[in-house]
Parts: C-alpha cells; structure tokens; sequence
C-alpha cells in the first residue's frame, strides 16, 4: 500500500475512512459483533499498511501507536464518523466541516429499502457506504464496480463536500471516476441540486479539461453513461472537428461540457460557451496539458470564472511536476485537500506491470516486435509506441495488421483507428506520445517502447496503458546498447526495477505461434480431409520425414514460419550464437579473453566475435560469432590448455559497461594487453548491457542488431 504523505491540507486513508459515512445499522446484534470484529481486525491490517511520512520517510513508534489510539478510540465508536475531513494534517483529530465551513451533516447513505448490502460489511469501500444514488450505483453495478477503488474512496465525500482537490494516483486506478461520481451527485443531490438548472440555452455546471481529443472523449463517454443515467447531459469540444455541431448543443444547454483547452478557448471567444454558471472545473493530466503547449490556454479559461469562491476546482494526474503544484496553489482555494496514493513512494509507475527491456536496434524492430508481441501480448492487444510520427507510421506499415495512431492522422481517421483497436478489429496500434495519456482501452496486455523516452512521465504514462483498474500487463523497453544509461536514470526516477531480457527465442516463439497453429489446424473442418489426402501421402512417403516431422513443418508453416535462423542472446544479432569462455581463473578484462583466443584460434575467426562482455562472477566471458563460425570455436578449445568454450542456452548476469571498463586489472574494457585486439582498436563488442537476471532462453530466430559493435567501429 503507498504511503500517505502528509503534508498541504492532506488527506490519509484514516480520514478517508473517517469522511465516509455512518453505516446503516442492519444486523442482528451478532452480526453487529462480528462487523466490529472485522473492523478491528481491519484496523490492524491497516496499521501494519499505512505509512505516515514523518518527512523521513519512515513511520515513526509514537505515529503508529497514536494512529492505533485514535483507531481503538472509533472502533467501538461507529456514531462519531463524521462525512467530512478536517484540513489538518494530523490523523483522525479535528471534527469534520464542509468546504464552506458549514458543520460536516450526517451522511445520508442512498441504500433503499429492500437493497442488499452484500459485501458492504465486508469492504469498506462498497458503493453503499457512499453517498452514491441508486440509478448510479446501479448503473456502476452494469458495468462491474461493486467498490470504489482507494483514490476515488479518498476522494469522494471530499468533493462532494466542496472543496477543491489534488488528487494523484498510479495509471489505471480510476481517476476518472474519482471526479465524475462526486460530481454528479453533487449536482443531482448535492448542494447544488436546489440550483439546478435544465432548461433550453442552459449555461454548463462542469467543465472539464483534458490534453488530448481521445482522451476528452473517453472521459465524455463516462459522463455520457452516469451523467446521463441521472439525467445530466454533456458535450465533448475538441479541435478538428466542425464547429457547428459543437455550437448546435451548447446552444440547446448542457450540463457538462468536457474538451480540450484550444478548442474551449475558442468557444468562449466566440462567445458560445459561457462560464458564468460554472460549479466545478476539473483538469485531468494538467501536467501533460503544460507539456503540450496549453499553458496560456488553460490559464485564460481558468482565469474567466468571476468569482472563484463559487467553484469548486479539482485537478488530478497521476503525476505532479513542481509546476503543476504552482497552478493549484493559484486557481485552488486555499483550504485545498490532496490525495495522494503515491506520495514519496519509490515506485511511481503501475506496480501491476511487469517491466522488462530488451536491446534492439532501429533496423532490428520489424524482425524482433513481431516476435516480442507473439510472446508477450497473449493474444491480447499491443500499443507500440514510437518517438515520433514518421516512425509510428513506417513501423505500422511493416508490422502486419498494425496501425498508426499520431497526430498528424485526420481527426475523423484517428477515431476510427481507436474505436477499432477498442472493439478488437485489429490487435496493434502504433502510435505516438498521442496515446500515451489516459487512454483506458480494456485488453491491452502489452506495451512496447521503441526507445527510452525523453522524460520518465512518459514512460510512466505510457506503460500505464496496461495493467489497469486492478488487471496485470507487461510493458517492453528496447533500447540500443549506446542509450543503456538511460535506463537506470528511468530505473532511478521511475522506481521500476527493469527485468533483463533477451528477444524471443525459437522455444519461445514455438510455445506460443505453435499453440495458436495447433488451434487453426483443430479449427479447421474434417471436409478437408478427403480432398488434401492423397497430397499427404504423397508428401509422407517422398519426403523421408516421419509424419510428426512433417506435421512440425505444417504447424510452422501455419504459424506463418518458413524458416528458423539463429539469433544471438547477446545482441539479438541473426545468424550469430552466443558462447561462454572459461579459462579456469578469473577473467578480469576483455584483452584477457582475446589473448586466449589468439592461442588456439586465427585472426579471421578472432574478429569476428561481437559483443563480448565479462559474466557478473568475474568466472567468464561471454560473445556471440557467426553461427558458420561456432564449430571453429568448440574444436579450437581441443588445442588450448585449460579453456573450455560452450554455446549458451541462457545468458548469464554480465557486468555492468562501467565494471567491466574499469576491470579488476584497472585497465580499460576493451584496452590493455598488448596485441592486435588491445589498445586502441578495442575488442569487445557493442553488447555490455547489465543484467541483473531473468532471461529468455537461448537459441535463436530471426534478424536482429546491426552488428555496429566497438570493435567493428574503430576498424572502419
Ligand atoms: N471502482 C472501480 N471498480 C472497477 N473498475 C473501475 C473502478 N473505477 C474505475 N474502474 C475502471 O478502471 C479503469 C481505469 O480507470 P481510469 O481510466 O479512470 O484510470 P486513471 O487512474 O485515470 O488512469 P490514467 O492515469 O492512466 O489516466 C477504467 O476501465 C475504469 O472503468
């Protein structure tokens, strides 16, 4: 569980529990016991979860043991739970107030008579122990939520409370919801409900802002279902699109107008969107809305609301850049909460996202993604993202059934391609920093990342595509070998710890195009038979393969694979293999290993070893060399004393670039040692990447790695 961090009016999970409502008293009084019980025993749990930062970071006895006062203190106490939070900092103190400093009401729970309550008494954060009307709990219920996730549990009575808010939580942990649900209670049964208005050329109630087109109409589509469940209407405003329509309903009147600040903008400056009845203003990404360049917009549409203390502003992201902070302290009211369910956690990305890299070069990705997405998107969808448009669209060429999602893609073309990446007509989008952004599209089970991204936000966000509202993905980094520092400086920002992999090997890649070819080929009907039979025997009887051996070929062949090439471990390189030297003593730098070669091997095999980097163990050296070479490797270690040379089926742990650059022997990686591989023409390979475990197995298909290695390089 994050830690709460305690600082700017903030709320913890205490008081999160302590705004939520009464609940209604329904059991027997043994079920009262047990109810008390659990809570107890929830309390506990919780004490063990929750972190108070003491701005250490730690958690101090005195913090814990007074949390554990205060939380003994309600246990038996249910009545005393107020519906608000109190601005203060310290945990479970104060009495509660709403926003305008009206006594905190008691909560009045919307379960009707004759509802269940299963589960309520079991989590906390079921829809019934909110202020949640039916008609939405029901509609919620349609889609599958029974509880409200933390953030939006955190959040809800406060916005419905009126006060203004920063709300922060990991992609994909419902943020969206956190603001539509309290909104629109607050609107329909809420304070503002006395003032509502619903007439024809109404003015908006809600303005939401967002940095994107898909995503503004993703976030649309929410108020569209539980806005118009309880009978709020909305319009989504973004640029590319024609003016008219948008006009045609702002005039009829609408409750929620939700958009993108360009667009908004232009419409208050034609005079067709008027602020003036605003109630809540809501941005979502701000952050990424400042990176694109909406600053001046956001600023002026903020800046049209005439009396700020009417309207509530809430602002959430699942990051915070300092700046971000600086526009909240300026449009939020000064009694301000934040929620924040990441704080000064380490991990900053989705913690249900396993995060691997994997070198490859620019010209390798149309040979290795394919196989990257074969082993790692099971059958589900994949977001490649690329750094810009002109490679999102060439790469969407030469991936089959891809397509290019970017901005230079028409308005209308984009919404096409989105909704049918949603519906699942084709399973790949290649896109741009466009999708990066809160696009919440159900399946997405793999992400890949063609190169590091400049900022660690992005990588954030964009792995964040995947593993949502509770599920698990895989996000894939490549990287080529030159860009490794990039890596621990993600690693470092990010708080991910990157697993090392290799690209798919012929098992792998078997595994599971073999498992796809076996369903084609049961798919396919027994009317076939009679027709291809007499071929099959055929083949059988002149091919001298066993019928397993040829029915292996079939399923490749189904499979889409003519062919098999090896592909190294190290570098992903096709036709290479990897293979490890030991020499019995420790390998303390790369000349060392060259200068066991030159005992038993010539020149021309010598130079063509790539990539070689020394194992973690300091025991071994490991290289790839062209799989026509590999016989030349494994015989030559017959003539030399004490050297034993094996093709790998795993890679090792190797040693960072820097240790093995410094070495033991305090020489250069690729220098020292006299000879003709010292000095400055290098030895080595391009291949030093560290791994800190979990590899791919061995083997290998497919092209891979230019082959540009240090080595290589100088010699040119
Ligand atoms: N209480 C809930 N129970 C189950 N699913 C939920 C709940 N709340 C939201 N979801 C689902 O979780 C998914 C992610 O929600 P959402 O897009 O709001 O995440 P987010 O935090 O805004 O992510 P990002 O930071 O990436 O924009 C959505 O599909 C949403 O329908």
């Amino acid at each position: 569980m994050p830690s709460l961090v305690l600082s700017d009016p903030l709320i913890s999970s205490e008081e999160t529990k302590k705004s939520k409502p009464k609940k209604p008293q329904y059991g027997s009084p043994e079920e009262e016991k047990k109810n008390k019980k659990k809570k107890k025993q929830h309390v506990e749990n919780e004490l063990s979860d929750l972190e108070l930062d003491n701005g250490t970071g730690e958690t101090t006895a005195s913090e814990k043991k007074k949390v554990k006062k205060e939380k003994k203190r309600k246990v038996p106490d249910d009545e005393d739970k107020s519906d608000t939070t109190s601005d203060s900092t310290e945990v479970g103190e104060k009495k509660t107030a709403t926003a305008n400093g009206a006594p905190a009401k008691k909560p009045k729970l919307m379960k009707d008579e004759g509802e269940t309550d299963s589960g309520a008494a079991d989590d906390p954060n079921a829809l019934s122990n909110f202020r949640i009307s039916k008609v939405l709990r029901e509609t919620l219920n349609s889609k599958g939520i029974k509880a409200l996730f933390p953030i939006q549990a955190m959040t809800f009575d406060l916005i419905l409370d009126g006060f203004d808010l920063v709300g922060r939580a990991r992609t994909g942990q419902g943020k969206t919801l956190a603001f539509v649900l309290p909104i629109l209670e607050s609107l329909t049964n809420g304070v503002h409900k006395a003032s509502r208005k619903t007439g024809y050329g109404r003015s908006p109630t809600v303005l939401v802002l967002l940095p994107t087109r898909e995503l503004a109409n993703q976030v649309h589509s929410d108020f569209e279902v539980y806005g118009g469940a309880v009978g709020l209407s909305s319009c989504c405003l973004y640029g590319g699109s024609p003016y008219r329509a948008q006009e045609i309903s702002l005039k009829r009147g609408v409750d929620i107008v939700v958009g993108t600040p360009g667009r908004i903008k232009d419409h208050i400056e034609r005079g067709t969107l008027d602020l003036k009845t605003l109630k809540f203003r809501v941005l979502d990404e701000a952050d990424e809305m400042l990176n694109m360049g909406f600053v001046d917009d956001v600023e002026l549409i903020l800046g049209k609301v005439e009396d700020v203390s009417k309207v509530q502003t809430l602002l959430f992201s699942a990051t915070l850049p300092d700046w971000v902070k600086k526009i909240s302290t300026r449009f939020l009211k000064k009694d301000k909460k934040t929620a924040d369910l990441v704080g000064n956690e380490k991990l900053k990305a989705s913690a249900s996202v396993r995060h691997l890299v994997l070198p490859c070069t620019r010209s390798a990705r149309p040979q290795i993604i394919p196989d990257v997405i074969r082993c790692y998107s099971h059958g589900g969808r994949t977001i490649v993202f690329t750094e810009t448009k002109e490679s999102a669209s060439e790469l969407a060429g030469l991936l089959p059934g891809a397509r290019a999602l970017h901005g230079d893609v028409m308005q209308a073309q984009r919404e096409v391609i989105l909704s049918g990446f949603r519906s699942g007509r084709f399973l790949v989008l290649v896109a741009t920093n466009v999708a990066a952004r809160g696009l919440d599209i159900n399946d997405v089970q793999l992400i890949i990342q063609c190169e590091p991204p400049r900022d660690v936000e992005a990588y954030i966000h964009r792995s964040g595509r995947t593993g949502r509202a509770g599920n698990t993905g895989v996000a894939i980094l490549l990287y080529e070998p030159k860009h490794s520092f990039s890596l621990s400086r993600i690693e470092r920002e990010s708080g991910v710890k990157f697993e090392h992999i290799s690209a798919p090997q012929p098992t792998d890649i078997a595994e599971s195009a073999g498992s796809e070819a076996v369903d084609a080929i049961s798919n396919v009907s027994d009317s076939v038979i009679p027709v291809f039979r007499s071929q099959a025997e055929h083949l059988l009887s002149s091919s001298g393969l066993s019928a397993v051996d040829i029915l292996a070929k079939a399923l490749a062949k189904a499979a889409g694979f003519t062919d098999i090439k090896k592909r190294s471990l190290l570098s992903s390189m096709e036709n290479y293999v990897t293979l490890l030297l030991q020499t019995g003593r420790p390998i303390y730098s790369p000349s060392f290993a060259f200068s066991t070669f030159r005992r038993f091997l010539p020149d021309d095999k010598i130079e063509g070893v790539k990539g070689l980097s020394l194992t973690a163990d300091g025991t071994g050296a490991v290289f790839d060399v062209p799989a026509d070479d590999v016989d030349a490797f494994l015989e030559g270690q017959e003539n030399a004393h004490s050297v034993n040379i094996e093709v790998l089926e795993k890679l090792p742990p190797l040693q960072d670039r820097d240790q093995s650059r410094g070495g033991n022997s305090g020489r250069g990686r690729f220098g020292g040692g006299g000879g003709r591989f010292s000095g400055g023409r290098g030895g080595g390979g391009n291949g030093s990447y560290r791994r800190t475990g979990g590899f791919s197995n061995g083997g290998g298909r497919g092209r891979g790695y230019g082959g540009a290695n240090r080595f290589n390089n100088r010699r040119k």
